[in-house]
């Protein structure tokens, strides 16, 4: 198979999604929380490519730890496909956080309250400009339940939560994403010197080859790698799932 074909039909079929998303919902354009890192780099290239970049608007929202180059980065990005880019540090929110009775300090619970706090200025900015909050989630992480539930997760549209990481960095390539950000080491960016695949304990192209096997597989683990990475996938499962409840047995 002509992979550089298929690559290109992948990209027109999630632009596709994209544009029916928007038409249907009646909403104006997308919000994507730009990062400086390649899963928001390609949601917000595909959406630019989709339905014309001055009706996306990406948004940094940098912490007192994200690293200067993130910022540049993620200006680039915009600038390389005209979507108007703000840069809102999420700083004095923290700090309304750090008064709170019962505060504790600490890299986990400060990275997710930030991934929560970046939601909800996203939907902040999609409320006032009438636009939706598009994901940047993959496969991947997704299956691994490697995101902050309600934060990072959060989403009304997720063009690229079918392709696992490796797929992502194809696609990156693809669309013509700044080598800067394809080259960088994947990370949550929630304390210093954060690694996806550090945290995670294996590499995307191990999770990657692991997931795939264990979907082709009725989720029957061959090996101990398989087995370790469905324990994640298993431990996870309420992040993939409505909240238990009675509804369907009133
Ligand atoms: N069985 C269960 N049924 C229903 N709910 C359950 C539950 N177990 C936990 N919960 C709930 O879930 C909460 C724990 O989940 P959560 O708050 O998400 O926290 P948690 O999964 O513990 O941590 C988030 C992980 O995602 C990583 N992350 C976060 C954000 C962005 C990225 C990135 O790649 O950019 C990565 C982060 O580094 C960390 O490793 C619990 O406090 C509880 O409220
Ligand atoms: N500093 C930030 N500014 C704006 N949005 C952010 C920031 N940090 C995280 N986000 C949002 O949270 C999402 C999840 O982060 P994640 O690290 O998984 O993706 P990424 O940074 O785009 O790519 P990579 O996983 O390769 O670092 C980002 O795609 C982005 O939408
Ligand atoms: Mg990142």
């Amino acid at each position: 198979m002509n992979t550089t074909c298929e690559i290109g039909c992948e990209c027109e079929r999630i632009e596709q999604m994209i544009r029916h998303t928007l038409w249907s919902s009646g909403a104006k354009g997308f919000v994507v929380g730009i990062s400086g890192g390649v899963d928001s780099a390609l949601a917000a290239a595909l959406c630019a490519r989709a339905v014309g970049g001055e009706r996306v608007m990406g948004i940094a929202l940098p912490s007192p730890v994200t690293p200067e180059e993130d910022l540049k980065d993620g200006a680039d990005l915009c600038a390389a496909f005209d979507i108007p880019f703000l840069t809102i540090p999420i700083e004095p929110m923290l700090s309304a956080f750090a008064g709170m009775e019962h505060f504790e300090k600490t890299p986990y619970l400060s990275g997710n309250l930030m991934a929560r706090i970046r939601m909800t200025t996203l939907y902040y900015h999609a409320n006032r400009l009438h636009y939706l909050v598009c994901g940047t989630s993959n496969r991947s992480e997704y299956m691994l339940g490697y995101c902050t539930k309600h934060g990072d997760n959060a989403a009304d549209i997720q063009p690229i939560l079918h392709c696992y990481k490796t797929r992502v960095f194809a696609l990156a390539e693809e669309v013509g994403v700044p080598a800067a950000i394809i080259e960088k080491p994947p990370s949550a960016g929630l304390w210093p010197g954060q690694s996806d695949e550090a945290e995670i304990g294996f590499a995307y192209k191990e999770i990657d080859s692991a997931l795939a096997s264990l979907e082709a597989h009725d989720w029957t683990a061959s090996n101990a790698q398989e087995e370790l990475i469905l324990g994640k996938v298993q431990a996870s499962m309420h992040k993939r799932m409505d909240p238990p409840n009675l509804l369907k047995n009133p």
